[in-house]
């Protein structure tokens, strides 16, 4: 908490000197019709493609469309209730996170937890493994719990956009390796090839996207959407921002979907007559590049590659239409998996025992470095995870039942770990213990002690305003 703070009041600083030096005026951008467009794309934004919507299968459009629509309409997108900034603010658009079972992505400390995708891999599996008995089983034990948690329209929903997760590792894996021999064009062509290379397999250069975190907004429902300050872009949807919590130099893979449902009168074509939704690029820090400003129409998907996501900055700008986006990521998944924080768990649990026979707890070690450990454990698990998880109103158990369960066994654990506290802290209160003993165990209680009550008040005043604003939700 405190190291964000430090940087956002460095964000802050470096934002009020970029619009110092501006002194009001305006950085000029160019958008496809100005000349020198794409000689600025190429040379200062090099790591930006563009693969327009014909390059994509056309049953995948039709697929991934229904499935965008077929989860707003089961209002599984929800503005997010994010901290910037020492404040708590809706996000602009409606929000919702799909991806690898388990797995969770944090942003602007909010941790978002996947509503799982369901791949056909796993259903191929099984029908050929009908055979041999054990592993059907156990495959179809997985397969199980996976669907029962959803029903079957969410379940086609997620499973069409993994079909587009696994489509973009593909098409993103196929243009790393084209631009390892030549400086290709930024805009991918239509229909390039057949992609060789095997995304589950990996590759050195691209991580597989474990998950993807969808966007939706109509614009007409928003009155206050910001004017773009540097220049002078229009209304952003989302503001200029750098993705966070991803894998260095992975890429970021964008779908985008503006409804065409409500058409202008007369209009034949898609958008014909709207203004089109926008990427915005610029470079960080930075007012001497010109900004970049890509329209978008309805199926086009963009990548920003390499390391584009850390040296330039990117917002959406917004057209009249309401939009989706898909955003598939590598998320950096070290300490946010549900696999990693069991197995913490575990960990922080085998220095205490119970008796089978009486129930007694007992603390296998007091050594300093193990009660620290268990103490930032059972911080982490609180904060990491449970409350980020009920701060969220338990969001998708309404429509997936997926994390019902082991959100259960995380809250198991820390009641485990309040009770090891509990035994830790007799130690340091009693008399009949040696002085000595006494502070040590102290000692090492404190600075986690410490952190847990100021994040407890923290989340206590997150969730105060939070309740205020709950309404203000959808
Ligand atoms: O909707 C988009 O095109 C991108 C949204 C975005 O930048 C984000 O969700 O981080
Ligand atoms: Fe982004």
């Amino acid at each position: 908490m405190k190291r964000s703070d430090s940087s956002e009041r460095e964000k802050k600083r470096k934002r009020q000197k970029l619009l110092q030096e501006l002194g009001g005026q305006r950085i000029p951008f160019l958008s496809p019709a100005d000349s020198g467009f794409q000689q600025l794309w190429e040379s200062s934004y090099p790591g930006l493609v563009l693969r327009r919507a014909d390059g994509l299968p056309p049953d995948l459009h039709g697929r991934v469309q229904a499935a965008l629509c077929s989860l707003r309409g089961r209002g599984c997108l929800l503005r997010d209730l994010v901290r910037v900034r020492g404040r708590d603010v809706f996000t602009s658009v409606s929000r919702a996170l799909l991806g690898l079972p388990g797995y969770t992505y944090r942003y602007l400390n909010t941790r978002l937890f996947t509503i799982p995708w369901h791949s056909e891999e796993v259903e191929e599996r099984k029908e050929g493994e009908q055979e041999d008995k054990s592993q059907g089983e156990a495959l179809e034990e997985v397969e199980n719990k996976d669907k029962a948690c959803c029903d079957q329209e969410l379940r086609a929903a997620c499973k069409a956009l993994w079909e587009l997760n696994h489509f973009f590792c593909k098409d993103v894996y196929r243009i790393e390796e084209a631009s390892d021999h030549e400086q290709g064009p930024k805009e991918a062509e239509a229909g390039g090839g057949s992609p060789q290379a095997q995304c589950s397999k990996g590759s050195p250069v691209t991580a597989q996207f474990n998950v993807t975190l969808l966007n939706y907004m109509d614009p007409t429902t928003m009155d206050q959407l910001k004017e773009e300050p540097y220049y002078g872009m229009g209304k952003m949807a989302v503001g200029w921002h750098h993705d966070e919590n991803l894998v260095s130099f992975s890429s970021v893979a964008v779908y985008n979907y503006s409804c065409q449902d409500d058409k202008v009168e007369g209009g034949s074509s898609e958008d014909a007559g709207r203004a089109p939704w926008r990427l915005g690029l610029k470079v960080a820090w930075d007012i001497n590049t010109p900004g970049l400003a890509v329209p978008l129409q309805t199926g086009d998907c963009y990548y920003l590659r390499d390391d584009l996501n850390r040296t330039h900055q990117h917002c959406v700008l917004a057209g009249e239409a309401a939009r989706f986006s898909s955003t598939h990521r590598v998320a950096e998944c070290s300490s946010g998996t549900l696999e990693y924080i069991r197995r913490r768990c575990e960990e922080a649990l085998e220095n205490m025992s119970t008796n089978p026979d009486t129930g007694a707890r007992n603390l296998h070690s007091l050594s300093p470095s193990a009660l620290q450990l268990s103490e930032e454990i059972h911080n982490e698990v609180e904060f990491e995870w449970l409350r980020q998880y009920w701060f969220q109103g338990r969001r998708y158990s309404r429509f997936c039942s997926w994390w019902n369960k082991p959100m259960e066994e995380l809250e198991e654990s820390w009641r485990e770990m309040e009770s090891m506290t509990q035994l830790t802290l007799a130690v340091a209160e009693d008399d009949s213990c040696e002085e000595q003993r006494r502070k040590e165990v102290a000692e090492a209680l404190l600075p986690a002690l410490t952190e847990r009550q100021q994040h407890r008040l923290t989340w206590k005043e997150r969730r105060t305003q939070g309740l205020r604003r709950g309404a203000a939700r959808h």
